[in-house]
């Protein structure tokens, strides 16, 4: 990680971006800005130990692909390779994640990060993604609505056969959604980038999140060139220093982060890091698919709710909402804005479907 991010801000540096190493350093926390202490973490990080004791230590369950898939095993002429707990996934975010690692490594190849520079340079700049669900929330008194694009999950199958993402999103646009969210994973969710390009490129004036596992840095600049405004970080999958550093990226580019949790361990991690403005409460278990609402309301009582509205950060409740009691419940809870995708993408009008889901109409 600590090396990429040298080989990142010398990049953004090829980009005319000027990046003071060591002030990335001192503000990721990695360093007093020591560089031998900085040295010290990467030769361990060498020698493989340095991300994984973090990542245990952070209580982080999912864990990184191991570089070489299960070894290889000859019996006569016979080549196999043995699965064991160490290569095998353990769950299904685990499993998209070493799925992602492969794939990010195979896209990148195609398309090096300075590749990217004059596709980032034509791109329209990034809108103002929580600036969009705040005014919603305004104007309405409900919280403000990011509307999910999106085929299928691995939890419901497909959801909608006749799949046109330009369509859905403009009815959704229509309705009164705030923003958009744009499911691009292919293999779980059967999204692409090439939606969310074609949503940006149809005019559609929501801010878009770009709803992806990001692993590496590269997928954000990657999801800003197809018109990305914000992107989606999973507490669960990555350590606080990539956090940190991809928020700073983020900004730099213009766009918000939007940081899911989904326990209190993920929630206080989160809270402790500088810059986070937009917090979503995933109800979904990502590892077991159960969805609680209760979890929204869990994570938002006493000294945290406390802390968030002291720091004025902006809390989305995500997942299995489908009725205005759901969505009263999560706003009850504290919630200002709500991510919503099964219960709009199923309904053969989506657009109409928002103002039965907020129980009237949202749109102006
Ligand atoms: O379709 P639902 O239950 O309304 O959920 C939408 C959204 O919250 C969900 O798709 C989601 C939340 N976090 C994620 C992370 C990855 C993939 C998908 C998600």
């Amino acid at each position: 990680m600590i090396r990429e991010l040298v080989s990142i801000a010398f990049q953004l540096q090829e980009f005319g971006i000027d990046v003071r190493l060591c002030a990335l350093y001192e503000s990721s926390g990695i360093t007093e800005g020591s560089d031998s202490a900085l040295e010290a973490k990467v030769s361990e990080q060498e020698v493989g130990m340095y991300q994984n004791e973090v990542v245990e230590s952070q209580g982080i369950r999912i864990r990184r692909r191991p570089p070489t898939g299960p070894p290889l095993h000859y019996v006569g002429p016979f080549e196999f390779r043995l699965q064991n707990e160490g290569n095998t996934p353990r769950n299904i975010l685990e499993e998209i994640v070493w799925h992602k690692d492969k794939e990010v490594a195979q896209m990148k190849e195609r398309k090096p990060l300075y590749s990217l520079k004059k596709a980032l340079d034509n791109v329209p700049p990034a809108k103002d993604f929580i600036g969009a669900l705040r005014s919603a929330h305004q104007r309405t008194g409900l919280p403000g609505l990011i509307a999910e694009v999106k085929k299928a999950s691995p939890s419901r199958g497909i959801l909608r056969e006749d799949f046109n993402p330009v369509e859905i999103a403009q009815a959704y646009e229509k309705g009164g959604a705030a923003c958009l969210s744009v499911l691009t994973d292919d293999k779980y969710f059967k999204g692409s980038y090439e939606n969310l390009q074609a949503i940006m490129e149809a005019g559609v004036k929501c801010p878009l999140l770009l709803k992806e596992f990001i692993v590496e840095a590269w997928q954000i600049y990657y999801g800003r060139s197809k018109g990305a405004d914000a992107v989606l970080l999973i507490a669960s999958v990555l350590p606080d220093l990539d956090i940190k550093y991809m928020i700073k990226i983020c900004k730099i580019l213009g766009m918000a982060t939007l940081v899911e949790v989904h326990d209190e361990r993920e929630m206080d991690r989160v809270l402790a890091i500088e810059g986070v403005e937009l917090i979503g409460i995933n109800n979904r278990n990502l590892e077991t698919f159960e969805v609680d609402l209760g979890i929204t309301k869990k994570l938002l009582e006493g000294e945290r709710g406390e802390l968030i509205r002291q720091k004025d950060i902006l809390v989305v409740g995500e997942s299995g909402l489908f009725t205005p009691e759901d969505i009263a419940f999560v706003q009850e809870a504290g919630v200002k804005a709500v991510l919503v995708g099964e219960s709009l993408i199923k309904q053969s009008d989506p657009g109409k479907a928002i103002s039965t889901l907020f129980g009237r109409d949202v749109s102006e």
